[in-house]
């Protein structure tokens, strides 16, 4: 569990965290969003240590990180995959990192066999590409076998394959009963990835929720409807005040619930082929929801 309270930051004059308060919880994956400048980077540094806070408190399992003995075995994270040693071979740079944690060296080619790295083990980190640097630094994240996990944009730089790898790796540790905490920018992957969403925007909490209720609360109502009465139908519901547009063999009519059109349809006597609640996709509510704290960063610049 990751917990976050009040928590605040002051650069100067710049408000980068303003009093955030949630909590990240075990058994998921939990996205965290927002626009560039939001505060999640800053955020971040906070709960493992990297920044003091102005004001609150950021704990990992109850503690703060920078009390943990052996912070390796108690979270893994991946904030700059680029910032490891190009100098050193893939394998000395983890049995370095194992062996000034107390953890065993047999871990190493563990997590080397976990990250596909084993053949690439005994190249140097400078002559990675840079998915094979994500995939070392998830390597590293994974070295202590911890129960919290932290990944900021974990899947920058991979190609498809390497992005359904790491999906299918958060999914699996979150359902092992680990916290999953990433950041990325690619919404589509979010969607498929995390269960749960922390959206920022301004330093401050926008969101703390499930995706699907997330996408639910906000797609607002939309519908495709069929039927071999389409053009009577589509008279009767714009006469209820729907927005009906046609759409591939049939309508698509915004503004009413599905019930409405479904009990509207049974009142004339009007057979239905298809009523389909339409959602947006993350990307779509994300970018509405955060709109006005992009303008307000705009306007601020
Ligand atoms: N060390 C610092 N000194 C001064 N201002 C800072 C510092 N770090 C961050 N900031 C400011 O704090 C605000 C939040 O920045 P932060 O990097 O946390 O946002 P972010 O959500 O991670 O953005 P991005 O998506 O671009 O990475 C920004 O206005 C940024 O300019």
């Amino acid at each position: 569990m990751i917990e976050v309270t009040d928590l605040t930051k002051r650069y100067g004059n710049t408000l980068a965290v303003d009093a955030l308060s949630f909590r990240v919880r075990p058994g998921s994956v939990t996205g965290f969003l927002g626009p560039n400048g939001a505060g999640k980077s800053t955020t971040i540094r906070m709960i493992v240590g990297l920044d003091a806070p102005t004001t609150g408190t950021a704990t990992v399992g109850g503690r703060d990180y920078r009390t943990l003995p052996e912070p390796l075995r108690a979270v893994g994270t991946l904030l700059d995959a680029g910032a490891m040693h190009g100098g050193r071979r893939a394998r000395d740079h983890l049995r370095w990192l194992a062996h000034s944690n107390g953890i065993p060296a047999r871990r190493v080619g563990e997590v080397l066999d976990l990250t596909g790295l084993t053949a690439a083990a005994g190249r140097r980190a400078g002559e990675f590409s840079l998915g094979m640097r994500q995939r070392l630094g998830i390597a590293a994240a994974l070295l202590g076998d911890p129960a919290v996990l932290i990944l900021d944009e974990p899947v920058n730089g991979l190609d498809t394959e390497g992005i359904r790898w790491v999906r299918g790796l958060l999914r699996d540790l979150a359902a092992e009963g680990r916290t999953v905490f990433l950041s990325s920018h690619l919404m589509s992957e979010m969607e498929q990835t995390a269960d749960r969403l922390i959206v920022i925007g301004r330093g401050r909490l926008l969101a703390d929720t499930g995706m699907r209720e997330f996408i639910e609360r906000h797609s607002g109502e939309r519908c495709r409807v069929r039927s071999p009465e389409q053009v009577r139908l589509g008279g009767l519901l714009a006469a209820r005040g729907a927005d009906v547009r046609p759409d591939t063999g049939g309508l698509r009519a915004g503004g009413l619930p599905a019930a409405e059109i479904g009990a509207i349809a049974a009142a004339h006597g009007i057979v239905l082929h298809e009523l389909t609640p339409l959602l947006s996709s993350l990307e779509e509510v994300y970018t509405r929801m955060t709109e006005t704290a992009v303008e307000y960063r705009g306007r601020a610049a």
